[in-house]
C-alpha cells in the first residue's frame, strides 16, 4: 500500500500572526519539523495555496497547491487537491504547526491503516476530540469530499458520515496526548518554548 505523507502548509496563520510553518522549533523550520515526522511514507508533499509557493523554494520535495474553485477553503480544499494530484493508495495529512508529533507517532497510523481491512479513513482522537488533520485518508473519499465542497461545507468532519472510517484513542495508538498539541497563536508557542526549555533543565530530554 502507498502511503503519501502530506504537510498541510496552506493556512493564513492569522491567529500566529506571520506564516507559522516559518516559526522556529530545534533548529529547523515547524514545517521541516513536520515533513521529517512523516519520512517514512512513499513521498512526502506539501500541501500550499498557489501564492505561498516562492515562500518554500528551500523544500526538496513537491509542492501541491490547493485547487480552483477551493483555494483558501481551509485544510479540506487542501486534501481535495493533494487527492487530485497524487497516485497511490492513501494520504496521511499532518498540519504544520504540530511539532511534537514524531516520526514513531507517524509510524503507529500507518502500521495500524495498512492493517485495518474495509475503512477509508483512520482519525485518532484524544480523550474523544478527532483530530482529522494528523490522520490517514484513502483516496476512495475524493467523490464525498467534492460533493461536500460543492455543496459549500467546509468543515473538515463533514463528509465522515458517508464515509467507512474509524477512530482510534492516542492511549491505543500509544501516542503522548502532547504529540497533537497544535500551536495556534503566539501564546501556545511560547508556552511550547518554555516547556522544551524545562525539560532541558531538567535532564528530561
Ligand atoms: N492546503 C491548505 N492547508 C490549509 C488551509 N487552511 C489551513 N491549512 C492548514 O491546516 C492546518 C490547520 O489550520 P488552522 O490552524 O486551523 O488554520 P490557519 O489558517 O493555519 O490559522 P488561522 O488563520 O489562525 O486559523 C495548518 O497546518 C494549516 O496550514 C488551506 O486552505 N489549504
Amino acid at each position: 500500500m502507498m502511503i503519501t505523507g502530506a504537510v498541510m502548509a496552506g493556512g493564513a496563520s492569522r491567529r500566529f500572526g506571520r506564516p507559522k510553518a516559518f516559526a522556529s522549533w530545534q533548529g529547523s523550520r515547524f514545517y521541516e519539523k513536520a515533513v521529517s515526522a512523516l519520512k517514512t511514507c512513499d513521498e512526502v508533499v506539501l500541501s500550499v495555496r498557489e501564492d505561498q509557493l516562492m515562500d518554500f523554494t528551500d523544500f526538496k520535495g513537491r509542492l501541491v497547491t490547493d485547487l480552483a474553485p477551493y483555494q483558501s477553503c481551509g485544510p479540506l480544499g487542501g486534501l481535495y487537491a493533494l487527492m487530485k494530484q497524487t497516485d497511490g493508495d492513501a494520504i496521511m495529512t499532518l498540519p504544520c504547526d504540530m511539532p511534537l508529533f514524531e516520526q514513531e507517532d507517524a509510524e503507529k497510523l500507518q502500521l495500524l491503516f495498512k492493517n485495518s481491512h474495509d475503512i477509508q479513513a483512520l482519525i485518532p482522537s484524544v480523550h474523544g476530540k478527532l483530530q482529522p488533520l494528523s490522520a490517514i485518508y484513502s483516496l476512495s473519499c475524493l467523490p464525498v469530499i467534492e460533493e461536500y465542497l460543492e455543496s459549500g461545507n467546509y468543515r473538515m468532519r463533514s463528509f465522515f458520515d458517508h464515509i467507512k472510517w474509524r477512530e482510534v484513542s492516542h492511549t491505543d495508538l500509544g501516542i503522548s496526548e502532547e504529540a497533537f498539541s497544535n500551536i495556534n497563536d503566539q501564546q501556545a508557542y511560547e508556552q511550547l518554548t518554555r516547556n522544551a526549555q524545562r525539560r532541558t533543565m531538567d535532564g528530561t530530554d
